[in-house]
């Protein structure tokens, strides 16, 4: 597999001394799924500036496609071109004054600009039911809607890479699954997402792979099932078992299920054995 993303002993430390990262080191292969879980503070956003260049780290390096980041202003426009982010705030993203010179900018600072532009803009507008209020400025959207923008802001790129920080933090149920819908067809397409959330449950049914941050620093990582089996591992860093994962141990501990089956990734999956038993 290839790794899309790799970073050697990074070490972050902001200007009032605060040090976000220390020596992390992790790979992301291509196409994965990737759920990045951690208390607060533990310095997720921070790695994930890192790898879109916005932060320079002081040690260590990234690499993209295993090449290091440049950090002249072509390698960071090239960078942020195949890797985009999606902000945990969308005010920290959003800044045109229309939703439809918002959705260009990237593309015009690509130098695509003309019936190219155009398309891909529409495109992407219509995909993200951004029709109806394309005309209004950014600041005037409600916090669901700047959310499918600075998404829109980032798809219509076309990145080979997608990171989204805390994606569905604030959406109603509607903007939820339009987000998720979206995060679940992004990586058939070949486009390799990384995501941080603070729900477990999420993180099992989506994820391929989960990176466990405390302190700054990796913690742990591994497959998902394998991740939320770890009871003593999710007390350590003060994260929920997912509530599937707990039914399901609980009746096989009852003997209703068996051991053997592999672990359920939502409720349908269990119903189905449940019902099938
Ligand atoms: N601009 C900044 N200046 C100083 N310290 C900062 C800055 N941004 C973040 N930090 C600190 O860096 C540490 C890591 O923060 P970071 O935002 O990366 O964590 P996180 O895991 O993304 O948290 P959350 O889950 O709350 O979003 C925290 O101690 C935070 O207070």
């Amino acid at each position: 597999m290839l790794n899309v993303l790799k970073t050697e002993n990074l070490t972050y430390t902001y200007e009032d001394g605060t040090k976000a990262l220390n020596n992390v080191s992790i790979s992301i292969e291509k196409g994965d799924k990737t759920a990045f879980l951690g208390a607060n503070g533990s310095g997720k956003s921070t790695l994930f500036l890192c790898l879109n260049g916005i932060l320079k780290p002081q040690h260590g390096r990234i690499l993209f496609k295993d090449q290091p980041i440049e950090y002249s202003r072509k390698g960071l426009l090239g960078l942020r071109s195949k890797v985009g982010i999606v902000f945990q705030d969308p005010d920290n993203q959003l800044f045109s004054a229309s939703v439809y010179q918002e959705i260009s900018f990237g593309l015009m600072n690509l130098g695509i600009s003309g019936q190219d532009a155009v398309k891909k803009v529409e495109t992407i507008m219509e995909e993200m039911k951004i029709q109806p209020f394309r005309h209004k400025p950014t600041h005037l959207l409600s916090g669901g809607q700047k959310k499918q923008v600075s998404l829109a802001d980032i798809l219509v790129m076309e990145p080979e890479v997608i990171i989204l920080d805390e994606p569905s933090s604030a959406l109603d149920p509607k903007h939820t699954k339009m987000i998720n819908d979206k995060l679940n067809s992004l990586p058939d397409s070949g486009v390799t997402v990384i995501i941080s959330t603070h729900d477990v449950d999420y993180a099992l049914e989506w994820a391929d792979k989960v990176i466990v941050f405390k302190d700054g620093e990796v913690f742990a990582e591994g497959k998902t099932e394998d991740i939320f089996m770890n009871k003593e591992l999710l007390k350590q860093t003060n994260l929920r078992q997912p509530s599937v994962i707990k039914l399901f141990i609980h009746l096989c501990e009852r003997g209703i299920l068996s051991r053997n089956l592999p672990v359920p990734q939502n409720f349908d999956t269990l119903e189905r054995y449940i019902i099938g038993t």
